[in-house]
């Protein structure tokens, strides 16, 4: 890894030696995570790899950076266009080394307090950290560093890992750092930096994913390689579960401090976060979409006319069904671009409007024709209602529904917003009392073992499951301290704030 250091990837460093909610009840977006070492223009290639990782987090946006001397940070509200399209932020964060993250808030309300990175000045420097998934513990620990007396500053989860890092008793930062790792619990894929190094983390089950990339010598950590392509850099590896890494100067430090545990990345990554020209554990998301559509034709085959996806997320999956059924595909379902992802959207009600801003029918293509209609998940219903009224009022003649996931029935707590169970219409309702809700003329799903298969196993090692797909089977691969405890997962804030 080494020669992924440039002669001028070191920034100087005017600092001493080597230290260097609430939880809300919506499936919503995760964060995705950006950080480079060493390049002239670190901040504005973390903006531009935020912009291909837009799709992960739409609420906020934020950089960090070290010019060898101070740390400089814009958070804002909003998406990355808006706050670092124009010239100037990126002017005001100069520096070799920079951090960026985009949110969407699973621990902690969509205030500016806990636009990440967040940053603290420990003994020894500053620490920014950028965080994708949510901790387990996060609010237990909350608890226990409050009444030790800390003071903290935002309601996020990732605020914790600031704290346990300026408590470890350790004298180099790395060690500070993976003693603060082994008290958390649940998902995370972290990118930080100090005045002297980036450092990236993935939990030990690899939960959500991090990928190591390069350009022109310089080191990247991000979340999907699409960040990568962006700007032209190459992916050398996918960071491993447990792996921590550290770059600085003169090396490139590589440590696996919890030992080797059986992985159990995030199905639903390739289900519906990551953007389908992404690899992620050597699968491109794209082909894995359209194998579980080819799959779920062999499943669940329908007597149609033809093919129509609910975009964006359902393509792939409607490309494969309609070329496993030899059924011909065609857009009957247009999305209007300037929409984001509704499955995101705060509230209820923002959400439907949200659906029907976003997809228009097609009459040309749906008038007098029995459709297929395929998504690639059903959460609230809040699309699938929509959409078949839409399909029927645009004159479809029948309207199945195939989604090439399985009903999801228990709510995530790894960095996915997900409803509690109640909203979750799979939690409520059977097979056929979400058709009748929806108002398909059929509904079936991808099985589970259909799932594992497009990702080229057998089906699902009911002993060790390859992935994590406790969304669909309720088997939650760590522990959830803060739901299991007798703390309550309703943490208040005291301060109201208006952004
Ligand atoms: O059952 P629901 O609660 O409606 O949620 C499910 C829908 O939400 C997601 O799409 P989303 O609109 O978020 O994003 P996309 O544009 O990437 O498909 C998913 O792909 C389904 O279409
Ligand atoms: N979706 C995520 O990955 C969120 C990261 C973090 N838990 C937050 O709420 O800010
Ligand atoms: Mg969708």
């Amino acid at each position: 890894m080494a020669d992924l250091m440039g002669d001028h990837a070191a920034p100087k460093s005017a600092e001493a030696d080597d230290f260097f909610d609430e939880y809300g009840d919506t499936l919503r977006e995760e964060c995705g995570v950006f950080g480079i070492y060493g390049h002239p223009d670190a901040a504005a290639i973390t903006a531009l790899g935020l912009h291909a990782l837009q799709h992960r987090g739409q609420e906020a946006a934020g950089i960090t950076t070290y010019d060898g001397r101070r740390f400089h940070s814009e958070r804002r509200l909003g998406l990355v266009s808006d706050a670092f399209s124009d010239g100037e932020a990126i002017k005001r964060l100069p520096g070799h080394i920079a951090v960026g993250h985009v949110r969407y808030s699973t621990t902690g309300e969509t205030v500016l307090r806990n636009v990440q990175p967040l940053f603290a000045e420990l003994d020894g420097g500053g620490f920014a950290i950028a965080h994708n998934g949510n901790l387990t513990n996060g609010l237990t620990l909350r608890r226990q560093l409050i009444r030790d007396g800390a003071i903290c500053q935002s309601t996020s989860d990732t605020e914790v890992i600031l704290h346990l890092v300026a408590r470890s008793k350790r004298p180099r930062f790395t060690e500070r750092f993976i003693d603060a790792l082994r008290m958390l619990e649940g998902a995370y894929a972290f990118v930080g930096l100090t005045n002297k190094k980036l450092v990236g983390a993935r939990d030990p089950l690899g939960i959500r994913p991090l990928v190591l990339g390069e350009l022109d010598g310089h080191p990247i950590l991000t979340s999907e390689t699409c960040a990568l392509d962006i700007i032209g850099a190459r992916h050398v590896r996918d960071i491993e579960p447990g792996e921590v890494i550290v770059f600085s100067s003169d090396k490139v430090e590589t440590l696996r401090p919890f030992g080797s545990v059986p992985p159990r990345p995030c199905i639903f990554e390739y289900i519906y976060f990551a953007r389908p020209d992404s690899v992620i554990g050597g699968h491109s998301v794209y082909q894995v979409r359209k194998t579980m559509g080819m799959q779920l034709a062999a499943e669940a085959p329908a007597d149609a006319d033809l093919v129509v996806p609910v975009p964006d997320s359902g393509v792939p999956a409607a490309i494969g069904y309609s070329q496993a059924s030899g059924l011909p595909y065609e857009l009957g379902i247009i999305r209007n671009h300037y929409v984001g992802r509704t499955f995101i959207q705060p509230t209820q009600s923002v959400r439907d409007q949200g659906v029907r801003m976003k997809h228009s029918a097609n009459r040309a293509v749906v008038e007098g024709k029995r459709i297929v209609l395929i998504d690639d998940s059903l959460v609230r219903g809040t699309t699938s209602v929509k959409i078949v009224r839409m399909m029927r009022e645009a004159g479809a003649r029948e309207v199945h529904f195939r989604i090439s996931s399985p009903p999801i029935t228990h709510p995530d707590y790894y960095g996915i917003d997900t409803p509690d169970r109640d909203k979750l219409l799979a939690a409520t309702h059977d097979l056929e009392g979400m058709r009748r809700y929806i108002g398909a003329d059929s509904l079936a799903f991808l099985s589970i073992d259909g799932i594992y298969k497009a990702m080229g196993h057998e089906g699902r090692d009911p002993l060790r499951p390859q992935y994590t797909d406790h969304c669909f089977t309720g088997e939650y691969p760590t522990a959830l301290t803060d739901r299991e405890g007798e703390v309550s997962p309703r943490q208040l804030s005291l301060l109201a704030e208006a952004s």
